[in-house]
């Protein structure tokens, strides 16, 4: 299969990362999780002013995504990475105390285009690639081969969040309900014709997986 492109959207802590990553390895795909990005701006925001990122963000910020080799020959061709004027920023940029810049930042209109034009430039770069986020089918990958909205009951979502989070004490453990873009995505999604919705609630890690590999082959067929 090529010209593989995929999007994921849904929930804090629904599994997108994990299926994404799941599909990646499986088909050797470029993986792009928008979130970073955001997570990555609501960073930088404590050393520059809002106007200073949202003019001159395609020379601050670079962002790798993670490539896969296929499952079979296996592992991670090149790790995802952040770059702020130059700075590896990967690892700094999950704090908690960065929330409340983080909101700001999803909130701005202005910078959400930014950010897609950042996007849109590094999708362009891969033929096969997996994208994440919470609007990526909609804004970023409109012609993916198949958007997938994943998700799960609240409860789950947040009990999986705190034991994936369980060492790491200085990240947000912050899980609320399905927010409104959320839901305006998840219906969009459904008015799609190549689109799959997979509630996760009571199905492991790898059911997820497959399921999406075989709506990725009913669609790409
Ligand atoms: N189907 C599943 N069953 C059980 N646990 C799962 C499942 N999918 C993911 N998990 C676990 O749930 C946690 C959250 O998953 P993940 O980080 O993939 O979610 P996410 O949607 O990418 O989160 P975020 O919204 O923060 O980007 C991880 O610990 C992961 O291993
Ligand atoms: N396409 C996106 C991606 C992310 N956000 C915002 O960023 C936050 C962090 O994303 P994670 O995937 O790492 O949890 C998320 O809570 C959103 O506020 C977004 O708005 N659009």
């Amino acid at each position: 299969m090529s010209g593989v492109t995929l999007s994921i959207d849904g929930p804090t802590a629904s599994g997108k990362t994990t299926l994404a990553t799941g599909l990646a390895e499986e088909l050797g795909l470029a993986f792009l999780d928008t979130g970073v990005t955001f997570r990555s701006l609501a960073y930088a925001l404590e050393h520059e002013p809002v106007e200073k990122l949202r003019t001159e963000l395609g020379s601050l910020l670079v962002h790798q995504p993670e490539i896969h080799h296929r499952r079979r020959g296996g592992g991670i061709r090149q790790p995802h990475s952040v770059l702020f004027k130059g700075e590896d920023i990967t690892q700094k940029i999950w704090h908690s105390s960065l929330d409340g810049n983080l909101k700001s930042i999803s909130q701005d209109q202005a910078c959400r285009r930014e950010i897609l034009l950042l996007h849109q430039r590094i999708v362009e770069k891969y033929e096969n690639i997996v994208a994440v986020g919470r609007d990526v089918a909609v804004t970023l990958l409109p012609r993916a081969s198949l958007h997938i909205y994943l998700t799960a009951d609240q409860a789950i979502r947040r009990e999986r969040r705190r034991a994936q989070y369980r060492d790491f004490g200085d990240r947000s453990l912050a899980v609320g309900p399905a927010t409104a873009r959320d839901l305006e995505n998840r219906d969009a999604i459904r008015a799609m014709p190549n689109a799959l919705e997979i509630d996760s609630t009571y199905s492991p890690a790898p059911v997820v997986l497959t399921a999406a590999l075989r709506g990725l082959r009913r669609y790409a067929a």
